[in-house]
This record gives C-alpha cells, sequence and structure tokens, in this order.
C-alpha cells in the first residue's frame, strides 16, 4: 500500500468520499463485495450503463442498465455526479443518491473508471482516489480472461486501455495492490478510516 489513510483522525471519522479505479479485471468489483460485507455502513454507488447485463448481475443492484436514449436524458437533466463511455458504452454516476448519503455522514464508495475519477476529483477535490492496481501484468491478464465475461476482441481492448490506466496510478492518492482480496480490503479498511480507533492509545485514567 501507498499512500496515506484519511480522514479525521482526531474524531476517527471515516473518509466522506473515495473514489476506486483500476484496470478491468484487477478485482474491483470483488473487493468491493468483500468491503460492503465487511463494513455494511458502507454505501456503495450503483452506476448506470448502457452494457447488457452479464450473466448474474441483478438490475438497480450490480448497474441499472438503462438504453442510450434514457442515459442521453440522464446526460441532459444533469443527472450524472460523471460519465464516461468505456469501450462500446456509457457508464455514468447517479449524482443525488452521493450527494444525500455524504450530506447524511454516510462513507461513500464509487467504482468507476479513470476518466470519471478524474471527473470527480475536478469537481470534488476532496474526494480520496484509490488505485487498486493488479500485483503483475500477467495476473491482470489471468484474471480478465479468466472470468470469462468478455470476447477476445474485448479482452485486448480492455488490456491495452489498461496499459493508460495504470500509467495514471500516480494521480492517485493511494494505490492498493490487489494481492489476495482479504489483503486488498484491510489495507482499503485501514486507508478509509472504516475501522474506528483501532491505534488511538488510552489516555491517563483521570484524577479520583
Ligand atoms: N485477489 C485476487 N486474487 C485472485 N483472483 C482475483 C482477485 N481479485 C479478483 N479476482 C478475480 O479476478 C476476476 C476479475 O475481478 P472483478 O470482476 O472483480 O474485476 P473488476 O476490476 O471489477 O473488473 P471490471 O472493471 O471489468 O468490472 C474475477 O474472476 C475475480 O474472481
Ligand atoms: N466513469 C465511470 N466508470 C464506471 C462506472 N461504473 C463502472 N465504471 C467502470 O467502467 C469500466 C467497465 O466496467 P464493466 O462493468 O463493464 O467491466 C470499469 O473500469 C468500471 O469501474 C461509472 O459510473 N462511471
Amino acid at each position: 500500500m501507498t499512500g496515506s489513510p484519511k480522514g479525521d483522525a482526531a474524531g476517527c471519522r471515516p473518509v466522506p468520499l473515495t473514489v476506486l479505479s483500476g484496470p478491468s479485471g484487477v478485482g474491483k468489483g470483488t473487493v468491493v463485495a468483500e468491503l460492503s460485507r465487511r463494513v455494511p455502513r458502507l454505501w456503495v454507488s450503483v452506476s448506470v450503463t448502457t452494457r447488457a447485463p452479464r450473466p448474474g448481475e441483478i438490475d438497480g443492484r450490480t448497474y441499472r442498465f438503462v438504453d442510450d436514449t434514457e442515459f442521453a436524458r440522464m446526460v441532459a437533466a444533469g443527472e450524472f455526479l460523471e460519465y464516461a463511455r468505456y469501450g462500446e458504452h456509457w457508464y455514468g454516476t447517479p449524482r443525488r443518491p452521493v450527494e444525500e448519503r455524504v450530506a447524511a455522514g454516510i462513507p461513500v464508495l464509487l467504482e468507476i473508471d479513470l476518466q470519471g475519477a478524474r471527473q470527480v476529483r475536478a469537481a470534488l477535490p476532496d474526494a480520496f482516489a484509490v488505485f487498486l492496481a493488479p500485483p503483475s501484468w500477467a495476473e491482470l491478464r489471468r484474471r480478465l480472461i479468466g472470468r470469462g465475461t468478455e470476447d477476445d476482441a474485448d479482452v485486448r481492448a480492455r488490456l491495452k486501455r489498461a496499459e493508460v490506466e495504470m500509467a495514471a496510478a500516480g494521480e492517485f492518492d493511494a494505490v492498493v495492490v490487489n494481492t489476495s482480496v482479504e489483503q486488498a480490503c484491510q489495507e482499503l479498511i485501514t486507508l478509509l478510516r472504516l475501522d474506528g480507533c483501532p491505534h488511538e492509545q488510552p489516555g491517563p485514567p483521570s484524577a479520583p
């Protein structure tokens, strides 16, 4: 892990808004699922996309799946905090649910691509940006191909894009290497201060 934990150390408050990016297949969704299981109070934004659902993906949970017309309507209505084209499809983060959670003091996490991460940081400079990196290039290929959800052309396009994304890792506040899901998840919990105040020393006993 590189980078420092962020947050209000005095109050041990978690980071209000975190962006998690990294190349396709690095394991963002897998790590975020484990993080959500371990930290139920963390709210993970549900993105809108024009791509088709993969087997097992549930509308409204994994993504909200819409057609191009609805996506364009949402863009025109200013409903996105950020949006980007990735490959053949559009992806965007609905603005209102994020703003409502942040205002209510609920820690929010956005799992989005590099373009989206840049937009969020331009709009909200206090957002904390974490780059999830693979242990090696070969392992990234193995994970992406092993997932079996994209055809060969799409895998090639995603790996090509990954070169650009990996080169941008230095723009982020912290880099977490996803060697194991458990280790990456624990590092995120520490970085985002989702663990309360485990390192705080008890003060001296008060005088009787
Ligand atoms: N630490 C890990 N060790 C081994 N395999 C992993 C690890 N993390 C994730 N994987 C596997 O790698 C594959 C890709 O993971 P995942 O779908 O979570 O990636 P992603 O970054 O969310 O991809 P995308 O951006 O395309 O949605 C999955 O098959 C997952 O089980
Ligand atoms: N800019 C945004 N990128 C997003 C959003 N939701 C997901 N993503 C990223 O898109 C790619 C491809 O996703 P996949 O599910 O088709 O594999 C990946 O990097 C996601 O993180 C979003 O709302 N905005």
